[in-house]
């Protein structure tokens, strides 16, 4: 019988697909440190950004067949040796784009009204001060009118851009391949309009947008530090829900500070799982750990993919 180790979990039904298929799935996590030993009894290994799956691990288990990765970001793998050791690698790249689009929406709005300061704040300065924190937090903003800049227009960036136009923002769109600006926009109802996004140049987001969302993979070095913070447009926001590195860290901190950046809302860090203090405690920083795609939807549709995959990868075997 197969045997795939979901060291970071797999949904229910993707699970049960895989059993229904003979194979058996064990959903117990093993430490990363226990992994070279332990592993060597799985066939395969399915993870998601947690577990990492490097060199090391992959030549101290000669039996491993496949390699899944619930999500998008394959940078805890080390793809291209496994590929070389004749091991499968797969993930599941369109599962998750609408979770991720919609945790954008929700740092945005939560952001611009102030919300996680007054998450903090309230149950410490609440009871007889309530009327003046209302009075200290009013000062909101509205998104509709709004510019939103989307670096990197893959599907997440899409999802993005679709919500975005729904909400009323213009929308300026910058990726380093071409891409089509039109989208479909699906209404209540079911219908469907065609709408577009404006194709940028990545300088003419960081100048003029009120806010900026990353949606690229991290390559070597971040696309946002002190030089492009300093030519955004005074206040601006920023969303990072794609992969820690993306904005450096401590240029944010300065412009949090000196108010060039109005907010951050940061879903990824420098440090996984361990940010650092700065940004941790940060009163402009709204913070979420790594849950762009912790959604029950696309966690369903994570599993099934990933069994849909792993399934047919051991057919062809
Ligand atoms: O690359 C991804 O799919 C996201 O970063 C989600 O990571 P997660 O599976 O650990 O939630």
């Amino acid at each position: 019988m197969i045997k795939i180790l979901a060291n970071d979990g797999i949904d229910p039904i993707g699970k049960k697909m895989l059993e229904d298929a003979g194979f058996f799935v064990d959903t117990n996590n093993i430490p990363q440190d226990e992994l070279p030993e332990k592993l060597k009894n799985y066939d395969a290994i399915t993870v998601r950004s947690a577990t990492k799956v490097r060199k090391a691990l992959i030549d101290a288990t000669p039996n491993l067949k496949l390699i899944g990765r619930g999500g998008v970001g394959v940078d805890n793998i080390d793809v291209d040796y496994a590929k070389e050791k004749g091991i499968g690698v797969y993930n599941t790249p369109a599962s998750s784009s609408l979770s991720v689009a919609e945790l954008v929406f929700a740092s945005l709005f939560g952001a611009v009204r102030f919300l996680p300061d007054s998450n903090r704040k309230m149950p410490v300065d609440g009871g007889t001060k309530f009327n003046d924190l209302k009075k200290a937090y009013a000062k909101g903003v509205e998104l509709r009118g709004k510019t939103l800049g989307i670096v990197g227009f893959g599907r997440i960036g899409r999802e993005v851009a679709k919500i975005a136009i729904g909400v009323g923002m213009d929308v300026l769109a910058y990726d380093l391949f071409d891409f089509n600006p039109e989208l479909d926009l699906v209404l209540g109802g079911g219908t469907t309009v065609k709408v577009a996004v404006k194709k940028s140049t990545l300088d003419e987001i960081i100048t003029t947008a009120d806010f900026i969302t990353l949606h690229t993979p991290f390559i070597d070095k971040a696309l946002f530090g002190a030089e492009e913070l300093a030519k955004t447009k005074k206040g601006v926001g920023l969303v990072n829900i794609s992969r820690g590195g993306l904005i450096d860290e401590l240029a944010l901190v300065d412009a949090l500070n000196s108010g060039q950046v109005s907010f951050a809302a940061l879903d990824v860090f420098d440090n996984e799982p361990t940010p650092r203090a700065e940004i941790l405690t940060h009163p402009k920083i709204s913070l979420t750990p790594h849950i762009g795609a912790a959604t029950n939807e696309a966690q369903e549709r994570i599993g099934v993919e990933l069994a849909s995959l792993i399934i047919e990868h051991f057919k062809k075997a």
